[in-house]
């Protein structure tokens, strides 16, 4: 009975006459924030990307594996399917995602669907479909549901207007490319409806996040690429200028930031979109790193479409405030992800491949 008050309390489907209305925010704030016993049902869309299985099994970790509801339009393969909840959601279907949003009495949204910026270009009506319309839709459905959304926004969000090192929090926005367009709009529209209906829209600006999953077509995916191919052949071309300084983040700073800005009281925040960064390196600088692992290690570099892309970005981010407001610390500094990257690769990508070689082999 408790649990039902509760849970219409959140989605505000019934009005509890009894209880103040303070009571009632409290209890509405409680359950978002996992205090009355109750964690928050999570659902992440565009979860089969670069972040979203990473991010998924950190928030499982801390809320349960069934309380996060991973989502996305890709046929999942068996591991993710065994790891928790996967469920097909198109973010251009309003009715399909209200309906899992309802069923799933879910608290917090997660929002990763995306065309990344270099894919984006290559196809500007659906990165307008899936970067602009997509947050309509969910910018909307949190409203009605009363969820605490979370949309990344990226350095991509600053253009060659903008002060490139460093750029501070707000600063001149006008990008040039449909990634950082629709990435301004979801900043400015979560904004809007935060200040108009109180949606609880909280966004940070990441910079280029590595793992050693593949990313999904960015202007920064060299810094996963070159580990990939420096690894397997002791060879990388590089489709950037060695001299390229863009803000970088391993996965783990980037995903730890979303969980501690997620749990941020609402009053700690000075406002809804914050810069977060760990480091700022070049491509020559990333090689001459790696290069320790590998001692022969030849880079070339053949800059294409990608550059401009690059050159209109931050060099250095300020991220002081998120500091701070909410005490945002990185771990992770060049040498430490290099050292995490190299160990990464090499166990769960490369020698795997090569067991399952030597495998086929005496078949
Ligand atoms: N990876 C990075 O370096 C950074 C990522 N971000 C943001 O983080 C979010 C996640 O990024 P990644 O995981 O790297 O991207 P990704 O490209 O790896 O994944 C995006 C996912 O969106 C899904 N998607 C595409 N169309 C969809 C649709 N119609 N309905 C539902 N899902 C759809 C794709 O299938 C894909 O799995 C994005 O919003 C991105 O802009 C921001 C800054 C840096
Ligand atoms: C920094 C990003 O937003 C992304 N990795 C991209 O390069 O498009």
């Amino acid at each position: 009975m408790f649990r039902k008050c509760l849970t219409s309390l959140v989605q505000n489907t019934v009005s509890v006459g009894t209880l103040t209305p303070k009571a009632t925010e409290f209890l509405r704030r409680s359950v978002h924030n996992g205090s009355l016993g109750r964690p928050p049902k999570i659902l992440i869309t565009g979860g089969l990307g670069q972040l979203g299985i990473e991010c998924a099994k950190l928030l499982r970790s801390q809320y349960g594996k069934n309380n996060v509801i991973l989502s996305d339009i890709i046929k999942p393969n068996d591991a993710i399917c065994e790891s928790g909840p996967y469920i097909f959601a198109d973010i251009l279907d309003f009715k399909g995602l209200q309906k899992i949003i309802v069923d799933h009495q879910v608290d917090w949204l997660i929002h990763f669907s995306a065309l990344l910026s270099a894919v984006g270009e290559q196809n500007v009506p659906l990165a307008v479909k899936v970067n602009i319309e997509g947050v309509h839709n969910v910018i909307e459905l949190a409203k009605q549901y009363k969820l605490r959304i979370f949309v990344p926004s990226t350095i991509g969000a600053f253009g060659p207007d903008s002060p490139r090192n460093p750029t501070p929090n707000v600063t001149i926005q006008r990008p040039h490319t449909i990634y950082g367009v629709a990435k301004v709009h979801a900043e400015l529209i979560g904004e809007y409806y935060y200040h108009k209906f109180g949606l609880d829209f909280r966004c940070l600006r990441f910079p280029g996040v590595i793992s050693s999953d593949p990313p999904g077509g960015g202007t920064t995916d060299y810094a996963v690429a070159i580990f990939h191919e420096a690894l397997r052949t002791g060879k990388y071309t590089c489709y950037l200028r060695p001299d390229t300084r863009l803000p970088m983040m391993y996965i783990e700073d980037c995903l730890r930031s979303l969980l501690e800005f997620m749990r941020a009281p609402s009053e700690q925040l000075k406002r809804r979109v914050y810069n977060v960064t760990a480091m700022s390196f070049t491509p020559e600088e990333l090689a001459y790193k790696l290069s320790k692992y590998v001692p022969n290690l030849h880079v070339t570099y053949q800059p294409d479409s990608r550059q401009q892309i690059a050159d209109s970005w931050p060099e250095v981010f300020d991220d002081s405030e998120a500091r701070r407001d909410w005490n945002w610390q990185h771990k992770y500094d060049l040498d430490g992800l290099v050292d995490y990257m190299v160990k990464d690769v090499q166990e769960n990508y490369i020698n795997v491949e090569n067991g399952q070689r030597r495998a086929s082999a005496k078949i």
